[in-house]
Order: structure tokens, then C-alpha cells, then sequence
């Protein structure tokens, strides 16, 4: 709860809100919470409504069954953010590197017997996390400076016994550590991976491209029991059957260390995929076909190399700052953004009437990576003609559909968003009502956005998805006056202070704790 001293009876109300809210993230009907409590509905509906006085102990169980921490007490408690809307940006902000390359470096460095060094990686929680669960696994790990620049020193022998479960968890990335480990045990634990809960994100893909390399992965309660039989294979092309991108990353580093040629088809060839070929050619592994569908690994059974990579920049941090300008009606100027996998978005934009401008190509610290800077001028946008859907790249970035929403609620008209991929997250699109947006839900996959929006402030939790709990705080900063928006872990996550560095812009975002 903010500080502020309140009627008891208001913070009963704020509380019930809260539990409602949490309850209906979760996907819940109120009896289905009040049998998780052993309790009436009409108990659960007195709670929401403010009507029902609670104990510690009782809300501490109402948090444990919703899986989100409702209040807390002392100063380790979730983190929200104070946001006064309303206000202009304007400046320069340099997009960071990728989450999502950062983390599949990390889980590459298994592979690695030397010292990796990355430069400038992302200090965000999903890249704590995995760096919790290598030193717990034998790793040295190590900031080296201001800079963001990473050392990673493996040991003689992982101790995978030990590994920090908890941490784990949290991630989807750590699905990433079953083709590496492949070349370290023949047995191993791994506990199920996490992420942003979208719906069913099943992890058959996996299994199914590192099953002809010999891996053999069981899903037992609560987590993986990996089996490395026959490693004399794959002996035929590895073929996805859908196109992801950590799936194309497990393959890729289970052929990194074979002793022999592996050909992976239908690879995903986006940005953190990119990113890792580059960093496992530094290895001394040739591939061929960086950045299509069709991938050549020409594997090395022992990778002992002091490597030293700087991943790229991230698009769909550049793709935030873009429209962090767009709903501010603002002028900004972001820099380092990685135009290959923004071509497909600014082009989309540009149709629906955005002003901005590019500069001439250079190219990011890896030599390889094509960057621009966008000046980006506040701009009057209509909807598109046509609904806006994802597809794996070269396509439109699935993780950039959430701000095409938030885009679409500022435009003129009316646009509709198509999510085929996720079966939940189109859902927290529907979060921008809270702040006026008019958004409709048609099904679990598809909405139509209203706008131009009148927005206003409002006080919101967190959706437990990256980047629809982003679009809730970019609206928060276009609704005039205050708003609130509770736990924002999920968006510490994948970006890096980013509500400080939106401040050097001219944003007001204060950030407490309950
Ligand atoms: C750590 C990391 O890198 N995470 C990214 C990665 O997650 P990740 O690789 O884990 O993506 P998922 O396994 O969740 O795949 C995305 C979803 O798309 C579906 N699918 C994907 C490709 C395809 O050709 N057909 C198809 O149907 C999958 O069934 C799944 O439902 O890719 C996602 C999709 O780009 C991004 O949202 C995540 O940010
Ligand atoms: C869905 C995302 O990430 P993750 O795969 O880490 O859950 C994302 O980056 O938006």
C-alpha cells in the first residue's frame, strides 16, 4: 500500500480491488478462489467489494493462491511505480542490448571452457536470474564496470545438484540450458522454465529438435529429467516444426559441440538467434546461413576460447521508445536502433501517418548488427486498413504487437489486432480500459482498438507479461494527473531502469515500495 494514511475503509476498498484485479490475471471466478481458500464465494465478493475486514494471515494466503504478492510489508516488498502524466518528452535515449540475446549468450557460455566476456548486457531481473543459477551451478560470474561488461568463468565441474531452483523458475530462458548441458552429464534435473504467462507455451519443440542429437527429456513433477543416449546422430536434417526462436537456440548449441555437420531448417533467423550464431562463430564454431531459415553448423567437440562479444541492440526496447513518443505526442530522438527488425513496424507506422526520420546505417559493437538512429515527430495517426498480426521474423515481432495496441488507442478509428501465437495475451490489451482506452475483446486472440483515446489515470497491477505491463505504463504517461502501477518486476525483467531513463526524457515516474 502507498504510504499515504487512508480511512480504513478506503483501504479495504483499494485492497478489494487489488484481490479482484490479481483474481482475474490469474483467470479466475470468484469460487474458484474461494474453494483454492476454503471459503464462500460470497466471502470472496465481500473481500473485493471492501466489505469484509482481513487478517495478515489471511491476505498472505489470498497472495500465495494467486501467485502475486497483494501487500508486503518491510522495505523487500514488489516495487510500483508513481506515474504524473501528461507531460512532453523530448531528448535522445540509446536503446540497450537484448534481453532476449542476453540470456541465450549466458546459457551459451555452458558450452564455453575459457572466460566469456559480454559487453554492455542488460542488467535486468531475467538475466539475474540465469546468473543466480550458474553460480549455483560452479560459475564465476562478475560485472566488470560501469558499462554493463560481464565476465563468465566457468568451473571444472558443474554442480548441478546445487542449482538455484528458485531462480530457475522465474525464467523461460532456462529451457535454454538442455542443449548445452547435453555436452557437460548424461543425466540431468532441470526445473520447468517460466516467463511471461501467456497461455499454454508448451516446450514439445525442444524435445522434439534435441531428440536425434540423443537427448531424451522426460517432464516429471515440477521439472525435466534429461537422458543423453546415442550422440552419434542427428543423422538426417534437423527440422522445426515451428519456427522459435529459443527452440532454434537449443538446436544450435546441442550442433555447437557435435563432432560432425548439422543442418537445422526452418530456423528462426531473428535478432538473439543472430546474436548467438555470431557468438559461436567467435567460439571457433562455422555456420553457415546466419540470418536465414536454413542453418550449417559445422561442430566442434571442445570449445576452450577467451571470448570476448557484445550482443546487439534490442528491437523491441526500440519499438517501446518509439511509442513511448507516439502516445506523448512527442518528438524524441532513439538511438542505436536495430533496423533490420524494425523495418516491417516503422513501415507499418508510416502507413498509419507517423513523421519521423532515419539516419544512415552504422554498424553495432559486433560488427554485424545494422543500426540507425529515428527521430521520431509527434504525428496525427489514422488506423490501418488492415489488422495487424505477428509472424516469426522477417514478420511484423510478436513481442512488438502489445504497442501496436496502445498505438492503435491514439490513432483515429478503428484497428484490429490479431495475437494467433499467445493464447493470453491479447486478454491484457483489455488493461488499457482501465485508463480509457476502448478496447474489445472478440476472442482470446483478437481485439478492436477505438480510438483516438481520452486517456485518464488510473491505478493498475501489473499483468504478468512484459510487454503489456510496458503499454500500461506508456499509457500512464499520456493520461493527465496520477496512476498507479503496482509490481512492476515482470517489466524490470526485460528492461533496464527503464522508468529512470524515460525521467531523463521529461517523464515523471516515481518509484516506492508498499
Ligand atoms: C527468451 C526469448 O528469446 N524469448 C522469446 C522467444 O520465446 P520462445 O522461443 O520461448 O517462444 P515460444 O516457445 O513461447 O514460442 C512462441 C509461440 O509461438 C508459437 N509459434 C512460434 C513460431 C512458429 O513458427 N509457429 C508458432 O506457432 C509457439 O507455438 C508458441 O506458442 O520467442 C517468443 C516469440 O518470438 C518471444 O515472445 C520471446 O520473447
Ligand atoms: C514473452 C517474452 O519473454 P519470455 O520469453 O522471457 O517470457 C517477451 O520478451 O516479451
Amino acid at each position: 500500500m502507498p504510504s499515504d494514511l487512508q480511512e480504513p475503509q478506503e483501504q479495504l476498498r483499494r485492497i478489494g480491488g487489488l484481490v479482484r484485479d490479481s483474481r482475474k490475471h490469474r483467470g479466475w471466478t470468484q469460487s474458484q478462489l474461494a474453494d483454492a481458500l476454503g471459503t464462500s464465494q460470497s466471502a470472496i465478493n465481500r473481500i473485493e467489494q471492501g466489505n469484509q475486514n482481513l487478517t495478515v494471515e489471511m491476505l498472505t494466503r489470498i497472495s500465495e493462491a494467486l501467485d502475486s504478492e497483494i501487500v508486503s510489508l518491510g522495505r523487500s516488498g514488489p516495487v510500483h511505480l508513481r506515474v504524473e502524466g501528461g507531460h512532453r518528452l523530448s531528448g535522445e535515449i540509446n536503446v540497450k542490448t537484448s534481453k532476449n540475446a542476453g540470456v541465450a549468450l549466458l546459457c551459451a557460455s555452458l558450452l564455453n571452457e575459457g572466460r566469456t566476456i559480454l559487453r554492455k548486457v542488460a542488467r535486468i531481473e531475467e538475466v539475474n536470474r540465469i546468473l543466480e543459477v550458474l553460480a549455483s551451478i560452479g560459475f564465476r560470474t562478475r560485472w566488470l564496470n560501469e558499462d554493463n561488461d560481464l565476465e563468465v568463468v566457468p568451473p571444472a565441474r558443474l554442480d548441478l545438484a546445487n542449482m538455484d531452483v528458485e531462480a530457475a523458475r522465474r525464467t523461460r530462458s532456462i529451457i535454454m540450458f538442455l542443449g548445452p548441458l547435453m555436452h557437460h552429464e548424461t543425466t540431468f534435473e532441470l526445473p520447468y522454465a517460466g516467463g511471461c504467462a501467456l497461455g499454454e507455451r508448451t516446450v514439445e519443440p525442444h524435445m522434439t529438435a534435441l531428440r536425434p542429437f540423443g537427448l531424451q527429456v522426460k517432464a516429471t513433477a515440477g521439472s525435466y529429467h534429461a537422458e543423453v543416449g546415442d550422440t552419434t546422430g542427428p543423422h538426417r536434417p534437423i527440422v522445426l516444426t515451428e519456427r522459435g526462436d529459443t527452440v532454434t537456440e537449443n538446436a544450435l548449441m546441442a550442433a555447437a559441440r557435435r563432432d560432425g555437420v548439422t543442418l537445422i531448417r526452418n530456423a528462426s533467423p531473428n535478432y538473439m538467434v543472430q546474436d548467438l550464431c555470431f557468438f559461436l562463430v567467435e567460439l571457433g564454431v562455422r555456420i553457415d546461413g546466419i540470418g536465414t531459415t536454413t542453418l550449417t553448423v559445422h561442430g566442434v567437440p571442445k570449445l576452450r576460447k577467451d571470448v570476448d562479444y557484445s550482443p546487439s541492440e534490442d528491437p523491441i526496447e526500440a519499438m517501446s521508445l518509439v511509442t513511448a513518443a507516439i502516445v506523448t505526442s512527442s518528438e524524441i530522438t532513439v538511438r542505436r536502433v536495430p533496423i533490420e527488425f524494425m523495418e516491417i513496424e516503422l513501415a507499418l507506422l508510416e502507413e498509419m501517418g507517423l513523421d519521423y526520420d532515419r539516419s544512415d546505417e552504422y554498424p553495432a559493437a559486433n560488427g554485424r548488427t545494422r543500426l540507425v538512429d529515428l527521430v521520431v515527430r509527434a504525428s496525427a495517426l489514422h488506423a490501418p486498413v488492415d489488422k495487424i498480426h505477428p509472424m516469426p521474423f522477417p514478420g511484423l515481432n510478436i513481442d512488438n504487437l502489445p504497442f501496436f495496441a496502445l498505438i492503435a488507442a491514439v490513432a483515429q478509428g478503428s484497428t484490429l489486432i490479431h495475437d494467433w501465437v499467445y493464447e493470453n495475451r491479447a486478454l491484457y490489451f483489455t488493461e488499457l480500459t482501465k485508463l480509457g482506452a476502448k478496447v474489445t475483446l472478440m476472442d482470446p486472440h483478437r481485439v478492436y482498438v477505438e480510438g483516438p483515446t481520452h486517456w485518464s489515470g488510473a491505478e493498475v497491477i501489473c499483468p504478468p507479461a512484459l510487454r503489456p505491463a510496458v503499454v500500461v505504463l506508456l499509457a500512464m504517461l499520456a493520461a493527465k494527473g496520477s496512476s498507479v502501477l503496482r509490481n512492476v518486476y515482470v517489466i524490470n525483467r526485460g528492461y533496464e531502469q527503464l522508468a529512470e531513463r524515460l525521467n531523463l526524457l521529461g517523464a515523471r515516474i516515481h518509484t516506492f515500495r508498499d
